[in-house]
């Protein structure tokens, strides 16, 4: 997984994780402290609603009672005419009262006489027929004998209408007496009055009359009755019987919703969002101080593995820790080259005495041989053995005789310093000079200089006749390439050079042998 993406994936995480926590304290802590106020304060719209509800049927009450006590409509009762119709019961009287219905009953609870403001409510609507209307909706025996006023009122369902109905007992104003009968007034229940309630109240509710036929499945409260709020939400529901049990109601009050609290607000996913940005946002420095220098290294590694080179990493770093590391990295790189270097010069060097060794030779050789061959001078090979070298180890010692090898190295190096010589070990007290060099002459004289020199080191050799360490020497000397030595590799040069280190053993040791191999004269016949 990429260490972006890895982050990305933390940075998500650590997000879900802080959501997790948010929510477990809203939830857990902050919720269930309001949960209550917010109950109370829904339980109160309720109330609101069913007091408003209540409260527009007070003025029918007031509106009865006047009737009720007016002392003629006692008479009116037993003797219902038309002249008394005409003077106080006229129709605008009740338009201009809101008034839909208007009955009279005698004491034998039989209507005598009745307004009606449309066919809705006819007296064939009025549930007169239904046992306990009596007492609920009109005076019971008990109320009228008596002889005191009595009151009833509150909601009736009156066919495919709701209304709200007053009704009073008829008797004399000074409310003693015979109870002549009594007066029932009704009003619609309007969505108009619905509108008026919330005005007042401020609070928005919804009066669905429930169809006749169909009793809800729900429990239904009487018209004074308060509902009650259990449970948080955004809207409550109860339904309202009327004074004879019917169902006739289904109040719906709608909450403001900004009461209810809610993690899913604008502010609230604001927040969160800003959160995420700011998340994403914290990623970038990290992923500059971070992430940047583990690409570096990872470019670095790369690059060393698949090119097979040592390569040091930039230091320059924000973080001390990733500064330090990367500089660690480079100690290890710098430590790693130094021990390649040594392994390198190994391979390259004679161990013994620090001089080039057959390796380097043949690399050497071929490069020489190859340039000879494009035309370039002259070319060489000079094969040396330290002579009686056996008893010389023999007299002073093994670890004398490599003393004795150092210091014979060390004066063929003196010599051959230039540009294209090359002295090597060749094995054991041998050694090979390669000279890629102008011309013939000098490259003789060059060997014989180097046999000088091994003399000139003056090492005592009891056991050899010279009383010094001295070398035989053979050479084979190509003058500027010709196709004629065109078989002669530089592996058939060597060959011939110790052909003459052989002879140069052979004739007393302690000299040179040289062959030199030039162009054929040509000759003119005639
Ligand atoms: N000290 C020492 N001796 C070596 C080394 N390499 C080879 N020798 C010795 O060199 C000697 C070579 O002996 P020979 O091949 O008999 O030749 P020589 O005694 O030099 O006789 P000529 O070459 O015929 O003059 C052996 O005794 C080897 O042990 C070395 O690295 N150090």
């Amino acid at each position: 997984m990429r260490l972006n993406h890895f982050l990305n994936i933390l940075a998500l995480g650590l997000l879900l994780l802080s959501f997790l926590t948010a929510s477990g304290i809203y939830y857990l802590i902050y919720l269930p402290r309001i949960e209550e106020q917010l109950i109370d304060r829904q339980d109160r719209d309720l109330q609101a609603v069913q007091k408003g509800i209540a409260y527009a049927q007070k003025n029918l009450d007031t509106l009865s009672y006047d009737y009720a006590i007016w002392d003629d409509m006692v008479h009116f009762v037993d003797n219902v005419s038309p002249e008394f119709v005409a003077k106080n019961l006229y129709d605008n009287a009740f338009e201009a009262a809101n008034i839909d219905g208007f009955y009279v009953f005698n004491r034998q609870n039989q209507l005598v006489w009745h307004y009606q403001s449309g066919a809705d409510f006819a007296m064939q609507q009025l549930p007169l027929v239904k046992a306990g209307v009596a007492g609920k909706l009109l005076p019971s025996k008990a109320e009228m004998d008596a002889g005191k006023p009595s009151v009833r009122s509150g909601l009736l369902r009156m066919g495919d209408r709701v209304v709200y109905f007053s009704n009073v007992t008829v008797m004399p104003s000074n409310g003693e007496g015979l109870v002549a009968g009594s007066l029932l007034t009704v009003r619609n229940v309007s969505q108009a009055i619905r509108e008026e309630i919330e005005q007042f109240s401020l609070i928005k509710f919804d009066l669905e009359v429930l169809p006749q036929s169909q009793a809800p499945g729900e429990i239904t409260l009487g018209f004074r009755e308060p509902p009650k709020v259990e449970k948080i939400a955004a809207e409550h529901s109860w339904y309202v019987h009327d004074a004879l049990g019917v169902p006739s109601f289904k109040i719906t009050v709608l909450h403001d919703r900004n009461q209810i609290p809610s993690m899913f607000t604008i502010e609230s996913i604001l927040m969160f969002l800003s959160v995420l940005v700011m998340s994403y946002i914290a990623i970038v420095p990290f992923s500059a101080l971070v992430v940047r220098p583990l690409r570096v290294a990872n470019a670095v590694l790369d690059k060393m593995a698949h090119r097979g080179i040592l390569l040091t990493m930039p230091t320059s770093w924000v973080i001390t820790e990733v500064a330090k590391l990367t500089e660690s990295f480079n100690l290890v790189v710098e430590k790693l080259q130094r021990h390649q270097n040594y392994l390198e010069s190994l391979s390259f060097n004679d161990p013994l005495t620090g001089i080039a060794n057959r390796r380097s030779l043949e690399v050497f050789a071929e490069r020489a041989d190859k340039q000879w061959r494009e035309g370039k001078g002259a070319i060489g090979f000079i094969m040396l053995d330290i002579d009686f070298f056996k008893h010389y180890n023999d007299t002073v010692g093994h670890q004398n005789g490599d003393q004795a090898l150092i210091k014979v190295a060390q004066a063929l190096m003196l010599e051959c310093r230039r540009r294209g010589e090359l002295v090597t070990r060749y094995g054991g007290e041998e050694f090979c000079v390669v000279i890629h060099g102008d011309n013939l002459a000098q490259m003789e004289l060059l060997a014989k200089r180097m046999l000088q020199r091994v003399r000139d080191l003056n090492i005592y050799h009891q056991a050899s006749p010279f009383e010094i360490v001295t070398v035989s020497m053979g050479a084979v000397l190509y003058d500027g390439y010709h196709p004629e030595f065109a078989n002669d590799d530089w592996q058939t040069m060597i060959k011939l050079a110790d052909e003459q280190l052989y002879k140069a053993k052979e004739s007393g040791r302690n000299n040179l042998q040289v062959l030199h191999r030039k162009v054929s004269p040509l000759f003119v016949v005639g």
